[in-house]
C-alpha cells in the first residue's frame, strides 16, 4: 500500500528542503537556452531540468500547458519526464488545473491520478471553482491511489481575487471556504493530509486567512512574479512550515548550464530555508 501523498511530500520536504521547481518551457526560455521551438527542444529542456535537479528537490512541477502545445508528442515528453522525475527520487505534482463536472472530473482524476495510468503524477492541480463538490471524484481516487491534489484557493496573479476574496452569505470568501473544506479534508491525518490549496506568495499578508489545513501550501510566485524567500512568513505566518514554494522562470532562466540550473536552484532552497527557519 502506497504511504499517502501528504507522509511521502513531508518526509521529502524534512530531507531536501521544501523548494518545488517548476517544469515551464516557455517558447522564451526554450531559444535563451538555444533550442528551437519544437518537439526536440521540449524533450531536451525538460530532460535537462529533471537531469540537474531531481537529486535534490523535494518537487517537480510540470506546467502541462508549455506540453499540451505540441499536441500528442508534447504529451509524450510530458509523460516521459513525469516518469524519469519519478523514478530519480523526486515527487511531481501536475500543475494542469482540471476542474468540471463531476462526471467529467472523474475523467481527469483517471488521467492524472490513476496509479497505472501513463500520466500518474503524485498530486494534480485543481480548480474547484465549478464548486468543490464537483471535485469528488478526484479526492475519491487520489486518496485510493496514494496521491494528492492542490486545490486553487488564493492565486497568485492579481486578478484572481474578484472570484476568490468574493464574500459569500456565511460571511466567509470563496477562498477561506475553499481552505475550509481542505481542512475537513486533511482532518486526523499524520503528519499531515495529502489535500493541499494553492496559495499565492505574491499576497502580502494573509493573517485573516485560516491557513491551518493540516494539508501543504503550494505557494508559486516567487521569482519571476515578484515575490521573493523572506515574503514567505509574513505571507504564510504559522503556516509556514507546511509550504512548498514553487520557482519556474527563476530558476530555468539559467540553463542550459546544468552547473548554473543546480547553484540557482541551491540558492533558493537556501533563502527559503533560512526564511522559514525565522518564523
Ligand atoms: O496561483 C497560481 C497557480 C499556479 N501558478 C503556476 O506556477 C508557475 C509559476 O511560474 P513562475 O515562472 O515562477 O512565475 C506557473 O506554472 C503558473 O502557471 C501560478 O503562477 N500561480
Amino acid at each position: 500500500m502506497t504511504e499517502p501523498f501528504g507522509a511521502r511530500l513531508r518526509h521529502a520536504m524534512d530531507e531536501r528542503g521544501p523548494l518545488c521547481v517548476g517544469i515551464d518551457p516557455h517558447s522564451s526560455l526554450l531559444a535563451g537556452w538555444g533550442l528551437n521551438d519544437d518537439v526536440a527542444g521540449l524533450e531536451r529542456f525538460s530532460r535537462t531540468v529533471v537531469e540537474a535537479l531531481a537529486d535534490r528537490v523535494a518537487v517537480f512541477k510540470p506546467q502541462s500547458a508549455f506540453f499540451e502545445r505540441f499536441g500528442s508528442r508534447g504529451i509524450a515528453v510530458l509523460e516521459k519526464s513525469v516518469q524519469e522525475a519519478r523514478a530519480a527520487g523526486a515527487l511531481v505534482v501536475m500543475d494542469a488545473k482540471r476542474g468540471d463536472i463531476g462526471s467529467t472530473m472523474a475523467a481527469y482524476a483517471e488521467t492524472f491520478l490513476r496509479k497505472d495510468a501513463p500520466l500518474f503524477s503524485d498530486a494534480l492541480t485543481v480548480s474547484p471553482y465549478l464548486g468543490y463538490g464537483s471535485l469528488k471524484p478526484a479526492v475519491d481516487l487520489a486518496r485510493e491511489s496514494g496521491a494528492g491534489l492542490f486545490v486553487l484557493a488564493l492565486t497568485s496573479n492579481p486578478e484572481g481575487g474578484e472570484v476568490q476574496h468574493a464574500v459569500r452569505d456565511d460571511g466567509r470568501t470563496v477562498g477561506a471556504t475553499m481552505l475550509a473544506h481542505l481542512a475537513a479534508e486533511n482532518a486526523g491525518e499524520e503528519p499531515m493530509g495529502s489535500f493541499g490549496a494553492v496559495v499565492g506568495a505574491t499576497l502580502g499578508d494573509l493573517s485573516s486567512y485560516d491557513l491551518d489545513i493540516n494539508g501543504p501550501l503550494l505557494a508559486p510566485g516567487i521569482g519571476a512574479q515578484g515575490a521573493t524567500p523572506s515574503d514567505l512568513p509574513g505571507v504564510f505566518g504559522a503556516a509556514v512550515r507546511n509550504v512548498v514554494p514553487n520557482v519556474s522562470r527563476g530558476v530555468l532562466r539559467h540553463g542550459p548550464d546544468v552547473v548554473a540550473l543546480r547553484d540557482a536552484s541551491d540558492r533558493f532552497a537556501d533563502e527559503i530555508r533560512a526564511a522559514v527557519a525565522t518564523a
